[in-house]
């Protein structure tokens, strides 16, 4: 029996994410959290005829509390998206505390369960999320996840557009470093099966998987960023966690994890001058992550270049992560 919490469910991501995980099979028992309109969301999604129990809380009442005991994937789109003119960075602020609250949570009601970062800015929430598990002495690291599926998602699509390949689920790409501009880095040269991108199209191909997110948010105009593409990623990587969670094999999917707790890490972690947190793809089990692997070392030598500037800006975003924990830890 499989119990799923959504923290940040009535968002523009939670509720799509929600209704995904309504329809999986793995899914037995399905918990909405969101400081409004839960119980609203979670009736609406009750009377969809699949077998998830599907229950919604507020924070009142130990709302998190209950929606949380007894987790084993808690997956978490909680907090505040861009407006055009805006960096990620700039979330910082409003949803770094978002994010540790909610993780104290977990820490105290699930500390077992898998942990799907969503909230921006994933390359600080996920370290602000290890710091938290590390002060209450519950972290495992082959559990926690920045989700970096959308990059992944959007590779798949823009490099077929140019190939012409009309289904673009058949493209695999590697897409590795952090989530924010050029800390993502697609290592195109290792698609599979192998495509031919025209010379003079791949810089602008690299700029837009890069830049995907600032596309959706500029032609949003202010009514926030992708959600319905990032539902569909969150869902695709929570659906693989729990494939593997059931046994299955074989499941490896990019993900920005804490390089020294899985194994295969260490490599990654030699490779990009000492980072602790990086996105690889990582081979998925029963306890999560099992293997990261180490495609870095097969990149193009202009996969190198891209590969130097993500580590740098990963470096701060990482750093401001873990001190804000830490500067704050006596209160956790
Ligand atoms: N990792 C990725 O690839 C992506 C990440 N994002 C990020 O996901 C986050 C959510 O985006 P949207 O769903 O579009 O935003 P949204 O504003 O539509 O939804 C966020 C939800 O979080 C809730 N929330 C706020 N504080 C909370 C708390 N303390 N506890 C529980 N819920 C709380 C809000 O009430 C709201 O329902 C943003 O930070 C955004 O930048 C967005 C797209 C892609
Ligand atoms: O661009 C944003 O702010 C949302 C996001 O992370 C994405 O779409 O990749």
């Amino acid at each position: 029996m499989v119990k799923a919490a959504v923290l940040g469910a009535a968002g523009g991501i939670g509720q799509p994410l929600s209704l995904l995980l309504k329809t999986c099979s793995l899914v037995h028992e399905l918990a909405l959290y969101d400081v409004v309109n839960t119980p609203g969301v979670a009736a609406d999604l009750s009377h969809i005829a699949t077998p998830a129990v599907t229950t919604g809380y507020l924070p009142a009442d130990d709302g998190l509390q209950k929606a949380l005991e007894g987790c084993d994937i808690v997956v978490i789109p909680a907090g505040l998206p861009r407006k055009p003119g805006m960096t990620r960075d700039e979330l910082f602020n409003k949803n770094a505390g978002i994010v540790s609250a909610l993780i104290t949570g977990v820490a105290k009601w699930c500390p077992k369960a898998y942990v799907l970062i969503i909230s921006n800015p994933v390359n600080s929430t996920v370290p602000i999320a290890a710091e938290v598990l590390k002060a209450h002495k519950v972290f495992d690291a082959r559990k926690l996840f920045g989700v970096t599926s959308l990059d992944v998602v959007r590779a798949s699509t823009f490099t077929a557009e140019i190939v012409g390949e009309k289904d673009p689920r058949k493209l695999t790409i590697p897409v590795v470093g952090g989530h924010s501009g050029d800390t993502i880095v697609p290592l195109l040269s290792q698609t599979t099966p192998p495509v031919s991108i025209p010379e003079d199209k791949v810089a602008g191909l690299v700029n837009r998987i890069q830049f995907g997110g600032d596309e959706v948010v500029k032609a949003k105009d202010g009514a926030g960023s992708a959600t319905l593409s990032m539902a569909f990623a969150g869902y695709r990587f929570a659906e693989a966690v729990l494939k593997a969670h059931s046994g299955e094999t074989g499941i490896v999917e990019p993900t920005f994890i804490y390089l020294p707790g899985v194994p295969g890490g260490a490599e990654v972690l030699k490779q990009v001058g000492g980072l602790e947190y990086f996105a690889v793809p990582v081979e998925l089990g029963p306890g999560g992550a099992v293997k990261a692997t180490n495609p870095l070392i097969a990149a193009s030598e202009a996969e190198k270049k891209l590969l130097e500037v993500a580590i740098a800006g990963l470096k701060g975003n990482i750093a401001k992560g873990v001190e804000f924990v830490q500067a704050s830890s006596a209160k956790l």
